[in-house]
């Protein structure tokens, strides 16, 4: 269930982060749909921004990856602020968050495995975890600051230079997803290795999990210091679990992230951010325990109607589905757990009108769509992928802009 005491605290620490933007750390912002989408508040327009927004399909970032390997890129706070901002810059005024351009495979980096990212492949771990005795080539222990203050470099950089344009995103890999790829040493079909962990040694995977979660929560924590307003946890490969499987190595594994992170904010004088979670291909048998995992968001993939999703997850967090579309009090107990998503990427290789028609049928609560009562973030339902017109994305963006204005002045005039 949604904590009280936490949201209470949420709402005291966003308005003093809006104090301490007032006092000059950062630019004040000039946008803040996303945010207020994500606190389950109603919006005029349905915020929008795309995973994997700063990437390949764009031209400009093909070009500066021609003369900088991959993680060069992000470990040099400039050129990973310069990538951030390449999709703001071109697509000025559609976008209403920034994502801190980075991967998730940095914190198998810190704990002490080599990944590389080999060109037409993608990542490769030299020497993967066979067995549990592995573990002992990890970092008993992890300094992320040391480790990963590159990413909380670029972070505060980013902000700077967004002059508060837009909301910046920072964001993890969940624990399943990264053990998978520290075991099967990159990307994988089946996933053979990493599962076979989870049946032959459970208990050494539960320790390895929470391994992780502990550096992730310790990452994230650090992120919102350095200046993320938002951060996404990505379970990419959620969907490779049985339900059982699932609730028992992936989700409390999430669930402690999103506790630990809002304790940890809570304790220290940092405001609380919202958080969201993308548990891709787990939503059709867990959507009501991921809605109750303590997240604020939760990212669909294109498996799901909006439409039932939005009922299984009200129904699930029922204390917060009672409140707020309209501007909630600082003192509101529980905030509506809002959604995010949903279309399937491969729309955006189809012609402007079947993208547009595909917006349509996910923004319009008569086909099944998310509706306009806020608590939502237009998104994909999975990264953008390569080989896409950035032109496309441009529609898919106007789309949503346009349609969901006039779903809610169309409200306005019931
Ligand atoms: C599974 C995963 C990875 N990385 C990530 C995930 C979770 C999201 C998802 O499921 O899509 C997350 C990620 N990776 C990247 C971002 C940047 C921020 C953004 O714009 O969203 C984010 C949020 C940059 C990237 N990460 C990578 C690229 C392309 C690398 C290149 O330039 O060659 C970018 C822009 C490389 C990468 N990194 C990873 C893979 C499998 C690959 C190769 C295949 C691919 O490109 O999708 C691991």
């Amino acid at each position: 269930m949604v904590n009280p005491i936490l949201t209470h605290l949420n709402s005291f620490t966003a308005r003093k982060q809006d104090e301490m933007c007032k006092t000059g750390q950062f630019p004040g912002l000039r946008n803040d749909l996303i945010l207020r989408a994500a606190r389950g508040q109603h919006t005029e327009r349905a915020p929008v921004w795309i995973m994997r927004q700063a990437g390949r399909y764009l031209p400009e970032f093909r070009k500066l990856r021609e003369s900088h390997d991959f993680f060069t890129c992000c470990r040099t706070p400039s050129l990973a602020c310069e990538i951030t901002l390449q999709p703001i810059r071109r697509y000025s005024g559609l976008l209403d968050a920034a994502i801190i351009f980075s991967d998730i495979l940095v914190v198998p980096q810190a704990m002490g495995l080599e990944v590389e990212m080999l060109p037409q492949k993608g990542p490769h771990f030299p020497d993967p975890l066979e067995t549990p005795k592995d573990m002992d080539r990890l970092h008993k222990k992890i300094d992320v600051n040391k480790e990963l203050g590159y990413v909380y470099e670029a972070i505060t950089m980013t902000r700077k230079e967004l002059a508060g344009e837009v909301p910046l995103i920072g964001f993890c890999g969940a624990p399943w997803t990264l053990m998978a790829y520290m075991i099967e040493g990159g990307g994988s079909k089946g996933f053979e290795k990493a599962k076979r962990w989870l049946f032959d040694y459970p208990e050494e995977s539960k320790v390895l999990l929470q391994k992780i979660a502990d550096v992730c929560a310790d990452f994230l924590v650090g992120q919102v210091k350095a200046g993320a307003q938002m951060v996404q946890v990505f379970d990419s490969w959620a969907g490779e679990l049985s339900p059982a499987n699932f609730r028992t190595f992936s989700l409390p594994y999430l669930r402690s992230i999103a506790s630990t992170v809002n304790e940890r904010l809570a304790c220290s004088s940092t405001a609380c951010v919202p958080m969201i979670i993308f548990a891709k291909g787990a939503l059709g048998h867990s959507l009501p325990e991921i809605s109750r995992a303590g997240y604020d968001v939760v990212a669909l993939d294109w498996t799901v109607e909006p439409a039932v999703a939005r009922r299984v997850v009200d129904l699930a967090t029922p204390g917060s589905a009672a409140k707020i579309s309209k501007g909630a009090a600082d003192n509101e107990a529980a905030h509506r757990i809002a959604l995010q998503g949903n279309m399937d990427p491969s729309v955006l290789y189809a012609s402007k009108e079947a993208i547009e028609k595909e917006v349509e049928r996910m923004l319009r609560s008569k086909k099944g769509g998310f509706g306009g009562e806020g608590a939502y973030i237009a998104n994909l339902g999975h990264g953008i992928t390569p080989g896409v017109d950035p032109e496309n994305l441009k529609a898919y963006l106007k789309a949503i802009h346009r349609i969901s204005r006039e779903i809610n002045s169309e409200k306005g005039d019931e």
